[in-house]
């Protein structure tokens, strides 16, 4: 048997985020978000699923709270929805949805849980997507007014703060794939959409400074890491193109103050490209204090002349793959890790890894046991990282419970809790107990 000890500080966590597990939709003032708009048109997200109720942790989260003291986290990351702060976006502030999250976040801090809070994790006010969302900078400056809301209510008790989750999602998941709301497929649009995410990011970060919020900030991009197939100078730039679509197109940016150039050949080959202002760089180019890695999973590529935008092909390996079909490689982890020290010793945080698995109840257990090992092969990817040296602050478990997985409804499970969405009775899962270990322990514990 190994142990892997980790650092008396390093912050154990779990991850969730709002429209995916608070429901109460239509309630306190909330206002409509793109996902409210993108779940209900048809054919968009499996059996027409939405997130008018999911976990309705809008009125269980004391109960949620008490799983999580039960688990033993030291961190929680979920996210605050816009549209209970500013219902259209852009106007009148709703008492109501900072009293909310006031109550959440004194509920944490009274049991000693870290709130770790993404102000934009996809919803979107609907009010802003009429005008031309993302693309139009009055969606830029709405954000800023919003995130200047947030620091001055929340500043100083809610001291861990990241802008965006998962650029690479918000710009192309949504804009070019079509696959998320709001379900646009021009890659333009997207490449528009990605740059005025990183406005709005770098907008905030100077309010935040201004404001003198005591705190930290910074941005959470989902790298899947990729491999070249062979050895050959074109499958290692198709493999250095996929990566950099998900993390050096927006991670140069925010740390160089220029977009990558590998990037923007593809783009440009494919007659697309950023349409910079005077002053943008230097706007989106401002000092932050962490990153938040998002990861599930990696790819190996090779060169395909005919394979689409990045003229690649994915290959199947033959890896396991989770319940929603993406191949298990940890290592996968551990490489992106040492990717992001191109940007420098900066505190990064896992802020999303996990597994769908979608064990059901049986006698009242769930026995996901292909999630706990999962979980142990990225947590020991984690240490090795740790040992490397890296800058690694905390790990945030996706997810606490079961909840909305965006196109995919409420199919697929990445919850350490069971959720059952009739009686909304949570089930600790085997991994919750297995999790639970690792936690008090702090170290892992692998058979070899
Ligand atoms: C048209 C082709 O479309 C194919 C689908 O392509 C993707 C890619 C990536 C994802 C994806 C989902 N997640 C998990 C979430 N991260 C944030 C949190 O909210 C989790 O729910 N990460 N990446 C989904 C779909």
């Amino acid at each position: 048997m190994t142990i892997f000890q980790f650092p008396s500080d390093f912050k154990w966590g779990t991850a969730t985020a709002s429209y995916q597990i608070e429901g109460a939709t239509k309630e306190d003032g909330r206002g409509i978000s793109i996902w409210d708009t993108f779940a209900k048109t048809p054919g968009k997200v499996f059996n027409g699923d939405n997130g008018d109720v999911a976990c309705d942790s809008y009125h269980r989260y004391e109960e949620d709270i008490a799983l999580m003291k039960e688990l033993g986290i030291k961190t929680y990351r979920f996210s605050v929805a816009w549209p209970r702060i500013i219902p259209d976006g852009d106007g009148e502030i709703n008492q109501k949805g900072l009293d909310f999250y006031h109550r959440f976040v004194d509920k944490l801090i009274e049991n000693d849980i870290e709130p770790f809070c993404t102000l934009y994790h996809w919803d979107l006010p609907q009010a802003l997507q009429d005008i031309g969302g993302w693309e139009n900078r009055r969606t830029v400056d709405a954000f800023v007014k919003y995130s200047e809301v947030m620091f001055r209510e929340f500043g100083g008790k809610i001291k861990y703060w990241l802008t965006f989750n998962e650029p690479w999602c918000i710009a192309f998941l949504s804009n070019f794939l079509g696959a998320h709301a709001p379900g646009n497929t021009d890659l333009q649009v997207s490449i528009n959409v990605g740059h005025g995410i990183l406005l709005a990011h770098g907008k905030s970060v100077q309010k935040f400074r201004e404001l003198g919020v005591d705190g930290k900030i910074g941005i959470a991009p989902n790298m899947e890491w990729s491999e070249p197939y062979s050895k050959t100078e074109a499958d290692q730039a198709a493999a250095d193109r996929n990566i950099a679509w998900f993390a050096d197109w927006f991670l140069d940016p925010v740390f160089k103050g220029t977009y990558p150039q590998i990037m923007l050949d593809c783009f440009e080959a494919a007659g697309a490209r950023p349409e910079i202002q005077p002053g943008d760089m230097e706007t989106i180019c401002q000092p932050i204090d962490h990153i938040g890695l998002n990861y599930y999973t990696m790819s190996v590529v090779r060169s395909n002349p005919g394979g689409g935008l990045l003229q690649s092909e994915t290959l199947d390996m033959g890896l396991v793959r989770t319940d929603i079909g993406w191949p298990v490689e940890s290592r996968g982890l551990y490489e992106a890790l040492h990717y992001l020290q191109k940007y420098g010793d900066i505190d990064i945080y896992i802020t999303e890894n996990g597994a769908c698995i979608n064990d059901g109840l049986e006698n009242g257990e769930v026995k996901d046991f292909r999630r706990i090992s999962y979980l142990q092969q990225h947590i020991a990817q984690v240490h090795r990282a740790i040992n490397d040296g890296i800058n690694l602050k905390g790990y945030m478990a996706w997810s606490m419970m079961d909840n909305y997985e965006w196109a995919e409804g409420y199919r697929m499970r990445f919850g350490l809790v069971h959720v059952d969405y009739r009686s909304l009775v949570r089930t600790p899962k085997e991994s919750f107990y297995w999790y639970q270990n690792v936690i008090r322990n702090n170290w892992l514990e692998t058979k070899d």
